[in-house]
């Protein structure tokens, strides 16, 4: 019997009056108060040195606190014995820290190795997590981090801080040593992954694009970790709260928000008679505004078919796309 085995449940953060000032006196972070629920993906965004990263590593006690509390779960972490605390938190960051000399296989195993697990249960254990994250096990299983491409390590460093099923993951740039192709593809591997194990994940990024793509909500910092906006991504493009926000989200924030507005199911108009709706161009219902934006430039009938599985819904026109974009 193994009693360190972990729920499969997901943890809320609170953040409560948090400030860092570092030994020098540099304050990176000031009194700054968060709840993450559980279960969502909230991102940390804001300008070079405002303190993202100094707010990760609070969470997990790589750097503790001047003042303020952390709650996971309701408890305290600085109750908690940092080694324990780091067992039921996974950590990825940028620069990934495989170990070079171990294969991908006991790389993954690193944490449920250190919980005492059995051989075979480590071993099914990173299996499925190899599979989750998209690597081949028996190809991949046995090789060393030197054998793998940027991706795929980047990959394994996921598989490897979920592997003892941690309540939270904190992510550190986790995309951005990766050319913009394989960032694409690991984002959307990022988005899939999370809709299966549902963490509480906090995100560090530098891209705005990013965030709006992979946070339900997304948290923008200013200089001193001071919280300027707290939002889910479609309503923080829509109405940012201040110039700070404003002119971070940028002049493009309307193209940024096709692709966060869902498709108006309700506006759609009637399928046209009389026309071949087998060949023109289409979207699935649960696709963005972007994508039928994208579909309908790419045709040249002025609508594009909106689709439930193999059932025509309707279609949209670009004055329907505006319309909806202005609505949302
Ligand atoms: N150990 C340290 N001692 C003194 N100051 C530090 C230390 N670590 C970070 N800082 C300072 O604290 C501030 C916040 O740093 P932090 O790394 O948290 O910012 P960040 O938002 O993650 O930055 P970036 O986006 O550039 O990675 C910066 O001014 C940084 O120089």
């Amino acid at each position: 019997m193994d009693g360190t085995r972990r729920s499969e449940s997901a943890a809320p953060i609170r953040l409560e009056a948090v400030s860092k000032r570092y030994a020098d006196g540099t304050v990176a972070v000031e009194d700054l108060t968060l709840d993450l629920a559980a279960g969502e993906t909230t991102v940390l965004i804001g300008p070079s040195g405002c303190g993202k990263s100094t707010v990760l590593r609070m969470v997990n006690r790589l750097i503790e606190p001047t003042s303020g509390r952390i709650l996971v779960d309701g408890e305290d972490v600085a109750a908690a014995d940092p080694v324990t605390l780091r067992r039921r938190i996974g950590y990825v960051i940028q620069q990934v820290g495989l170990f070079p000399h171990q294969t991908v296989r006991a790389n993954v195993g690193t944490v449920p190795r250190l919980l005492g697990w059995s051989r075979s249960r480590i071993r099914e254990r990173t299996d499925e997590l190899l599979e989750l994250v998209g690597l081949e096990p028996g190809r991949f299983g046995s090789r060393y981090p030197h054998e793998l491409s940027g991706g795929q390590r980047q990959r394994v460093g996921v598989a490897r801080a979920l592997a003892a099923d941690p309540v939270v993951l904190l992510m550190d740039e986790p995309f951005s040593a990766v050319d913009p192709i394989v960032r694409t593809r690991l984002q959307d591997e990022f988005r899939r992954l999370q809709e299966t194990v549902r963490k509480t994940i906090l995100l560090v990024t530098h891209d705005l694009d990013e965030a709006v793509r992979l946070g339900d909500r997304i948290a923008v910092l200013a200089e001193r970790g001071r919280l300027q906006q707290y939002e889910r991504p479609a309503a923080l493009l829509a109405a940012p709260a201040n110039d700070f926000v404003r002119e971070f989200v940028g002049a493009d924030r309307t193209i940024k928000r096709l692709g966060v507005t869902p498709i108006p199911r309700h506006a759609l108009r009637p399928l046209p008679d009389g026309n071949d709706l087998d060949g023109a161009a289409g979207v699935p219902v649960e696709a963005t505004l972007a994508d039928a934006l994208a579909a309908l430039l790419g045709s040249d009938t002025g609508w594009v078919v909106v689709r439930d599985g193999t059932k025509l819904l309707g279609v949209l026109t670009p004055d329907d796309i505006h319309r909806a974009l202005h609505a949302a």
